[in-house]
């Protein structure tokens, strides 16, 4: 394996058996073979209710490197994860790291749930290959990033999952890894302590070759400079091309059909979003370019009885994530119920959302009253979810956050300090 590179998976199969009969049979089966020297006789074909929850994976990942590996559920991306840290032997393949390993890819593995918190970071560091004396020279780093002084003596199955966390990641990433393997666990801490892990693994980033399994595409686009995509064990996509690698991502969820929350005080029917341009068409999904002026139009009916309401959206994006806004009523705009059918146009001047598919929600609301503070009450009228499904694409560049605002940047050097 090259200089740099810390993390080499060559060709690894994995698979597993649905049963458990079978599963136990299989292993005794394929144990007798090893023990008789014998190779082993299914290794390429599945055998009954088996399959492959990894198939030929092949990547790289040198210092300061950071692979996100992402899949929906059962994809194999702890299998993976298990694979790489040993805990599991792959029937095909291998996977080599070198250096020292750091990792948190169970809550509270590794750990010895009767220990205290401070016998389990020596133990810890035991098994990372660090001397005695070489983790006390770390202890006090450790428990301060954990922020766990007052607890350190208590036994680890007396923690919350949290205090498990902030353990199990402050021993991985402060006993000065080589390679580090980080699981989904890390969203189990709290708000604070997220932040805090995320910069310390940019930190850790220049000297480290990190894998990273994680369903948060925002933290992924923060952290990762690659991603493995998989999909039933196999991979989909591997490069660095971020974006594009949780783009194909979210492609794998369908964003199901629309949902009538509240319709009793009002109906929306032809909900569309539209450009004057034309725009084009999708797989069925009308698409749009980045800054096209865009217009959303339905067909709304008020029940008498409501003699003005206003209207409200959001934009959300394939993880339903709202980025976007907007209420009439914000801008003092009411419209007075006719009491027949009415088209509604919302414009929606030069839309700034970057490349990718984004949904509709849309309310039709009653302002009746203002509380305490001066903020607007309101009545729903309606709320249709997901309404309308469209596209963005034509945005060039690297795209982090689902809008670009089209600055202007004006530099003077004769008032620099
Ligand atoms: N020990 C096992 N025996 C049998 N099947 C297993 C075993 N471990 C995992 N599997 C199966 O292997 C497949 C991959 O599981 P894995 O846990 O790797 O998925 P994942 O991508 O990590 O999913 P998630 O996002 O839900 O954590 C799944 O179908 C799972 O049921």
């Amino acid at each position: 394996m090259a200089e740099d590179t810390l993390i080499q998976v060559e060709g690894v199969s994995k698979k597993f058996c649905r049963g458990l009969k079978r599963s136990l049979w299989y292993g005794v089966q394929d144990l007798g073979n090893e023990l008789r020297g014998r190779a082993h006789a299914h290794l390429d074909e599945l055998r009954p209710e088996e399959f492959w929850a990894l198939r030929d994976i092949n990547f790289e990942v040198k210092r300061g490197e950071c692979i996100g590996l992402l899949g929906r559920n059962g994809a194999g991306k702890s299998t993976l994860l298990k694979v790489l840290t040993g805990l599991i032997k792959p029937d095909a393949g291998r996977a080599l790291t070198r250096g020292r390993v750091g990792a948190l890819i169970e809550l509270g593995g590794g750990f010895n749930p009767i220990l205290s918190g401070r016998e389990n970071i020596y133990i810890g560091g035991s098994v990372l290959g660090f001397s005695q004396a070489e983790i006390q020279k770390k202890f006090d780093e450790i428990v301060a990033f954990s922020e766990l002084e007052d607890f350190i003596d208590m036994p680890v199955q007396n923690y919350s999952s949290g205090m498990k966390v902030r353990l199990g990641f402050s021993v991985a990433v402060n006993l000065e890894p080589d390679v580090l393997f980080l699981d989904e666990v890390l969203a189990v801490g709290d708000a604070g302590f997220r932040i805090k892990s995320y910069n310390k693994m940019s930190e850790l980033l220049s000297r480290c070759a990190v894998v990273f399994v994680s369903h948060s595409m925002t933290v992924v686009a923060r952290v990762c400079s690659s991603v493995a995509l998989l999909k039933n064990g196999h991979v989909v996509y591997l490069g660095n091309d971020v974006a594009s690698g949780i783009e194909q991502y979210l492609d794998m969820f369908d964003s199901g059909p629309m949902m009538i929350e509240f319709n009793e005080k009002a109906q929306l029917h032809n909900i569309r979003v539209g450009c004057d341009r034309g725009g084009d068409h999708e797989d069925d999904v009308p698409s749009f370019r980045y800054q096209d002026d865009l217009y959303i139009e339905m067909d709304a009916t008020v029940d008498a009885g409501h003699s003005a309401f206003y209207v409200a959206f959001s934009i959300v994006d394939k993880d339903m994530k709202p980025v976007a806004q907007y209420a009439s009523n914000n801008f003092e705009q009411e419209f007075r119920n006719t009491g027949e059918s009415m088209r509604i146009r919302i414009n929606v001047p030069q839309c700034l959302l970057t490349n990718g598919e984004y949904s509709l929600n849309i309310a039709l609301a009653e302002p009746f009253d203002r509380d305490v503070g001066g903020n607007e009450l309101s009545q729903t009228l309606a709320l249709y979810k997901n309404c309308a499904r469209f596209k963005v694409q034509g945005f060039r560049g690297t795209q982090w956050a689902p809008f670009h605002l089209p600055c202007r940047v004006e530099i003077d050097s004769h008032n620099a300090n």
